[in-house]
């Protein structure tokens, strides 16, 4: 049920369950257990418009976090038998086991067309096996949400304690040798990164570990003076749910603060949210969002394409820079900023996902750029 009474009926799946949130479309056609579990969907249910999801199954790798903070999904095709070498269960099971419901058999390319030429509306998701359903009572659920504007979600999904972060990437190559799963164990140790959690993507941690950084995750509400008591060799301002301005009000202080302090500086899609309000720019609502695998973003510094994985639906508001920020990224699907950076200092952030899972690795060059700002510093 939508705010607006727009009703889609289906077959319930997972969790015989109900969630209100906001309803969005994912477009990338594979990685459905990474998008469950990127943090970022705290308050939103995801409808996919690849219509086949579930045929591939679940296992305990492809996960960016523990306990996924999306709501839900909305699905085209009923759910198959899982089929692939590394399911470890059937994705329906995976569901029911984090309480999430779902619904299959849906119009799904109508509910995007709802949502493109209307905006992401406010949706009920009910899975009632009996068939029971009090509509009027789904409907009141959607007008007594408030919406994602103003809600900060980052605290709720960051972790409560700090932590050290040590596991590297997958790799195809290392799966099965010797028992191992594929991930790079323990990389060299080159340099220390202390990443604020706003509701981290695992990959993102991965990425850095694996290019020879110890990484230090601390909470979201941490002080800019107790991330420089870690001593790092630069700072990492990660991903996360819900409205960056309202996350910025105790969160934007201590990174301005951290940008002072002169070390180097990445942040990505919510961390990048964040770097430009601590900057003194304005972030919006998007009409839809930027959600999916296959977004083309221009590297305005070198003329370069790269097709990008992307989870946001708010962005940094156009002509709010102040002078001494250059836009670095643009999105060849609407224009909109993707990229900024200090002029002439090591600080820079994008509003994509380089770490993929899932999506292409066109981006991961970015890693590699703040380690190499990481490096001219020491
Ligand atoms: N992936 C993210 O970090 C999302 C950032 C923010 N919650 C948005 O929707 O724009």
């Amino acid at each position: 049920m939508l705010s607006d009474g727009t009703l889609f009926w289906g077959r319930g799946l997972g969790a015989a369950t109900m969630r209100v949130g906001e309803v969005c479309f994912n477009t990338s056609l594979t990685g459905y257990q990474e998008i469950m579990t990127d943090p970022s969907y705290a308050g939103q249910i995801i409808t996919f418009t690849f219509p086949h999801i579930g045929n591939v199954g679940a296992n305990s790798m492809d996960v960016e976090t523990t306990t996924p903070a999306a709501l839900g999904l909305v699905l085209r095709a009923d759910m198959t038998e899982p089929s692939n070498y590394r399911a470890e269960r059937h994705f329906d099971d995976w569901l029911k086991s984090f309480d999430l419901p779902g619904i299959s058999g849906v119009d799904t390319r109508r509910l995007t067309r709802r949502i493109r030429d209307g905006g992401a509306p406010t949706g009920c998701l009910a899975h009632v096996p009996d068939g029971t359903f009090d509509l009027d009572a789904l409907w009141r659920k959607t007008q007594d949400w408030p919406g994602l504007e103003g809600m900060d979600l980052a605290i709720q999904v960051s972790c409560r304690q700090t932590y050290s972060w040590r596991e590297g990437t997958w790799e195809f190559a290392r799966t099965g040798v010797d028992g191992e799963d594929g991930f790079e164990a323990e990389p060299a140790i080159k340099r220390h990164v202390v990443a604020m959690d706003f509701g981290a993507k695992r990959n993102i941690l991965r990425n850095l570990a694996s290019l020879g950084c110890k990484v230090t995750v601390v909470p979201a509400d941490t002080k800019a003076a107790d991330v420089l008591a870690h001593e790092p060799d630069g700072i990492f301002l990660a991903n996360g749910p819900g409205d960056p301005a309202a996350t910025g009000e105790y969160a934007v202080p201590e990174i301005k603060t951290l940008v002072e302090s002169g070390k180097p500086v990445f942040g990505i899609c919510l961390g990048h949210q964040m770097l430009a309000l601590s900057l003194g720019a304005k972030t919006e609502k998007m009409h839809q969002g930027h959600r999916g695998a296959n977004h083309p973003v221009k590297d305005l510094t070198t003329g370069k394409v790269e097709i990008t994985s992307q989870n946001h639906g708010f962005m940094i508001s156009e002509g709010s820079l102040p002078e001494g920020v250059e836009i670095t990224h643009r999105s060849l699907f609407d224009g909109s900023i993707e990229g900024i950076r200090l002029s002439g200092r090591p600080v820079f952030s994008v509003q994509y996902h380089p770490e993929a899972s899932p999506g292409p690795k066109d981006s991961h060059y970015l890693f590699q750029r703040f380690v190499d700002f990481i490096d001219d510093k020491n």
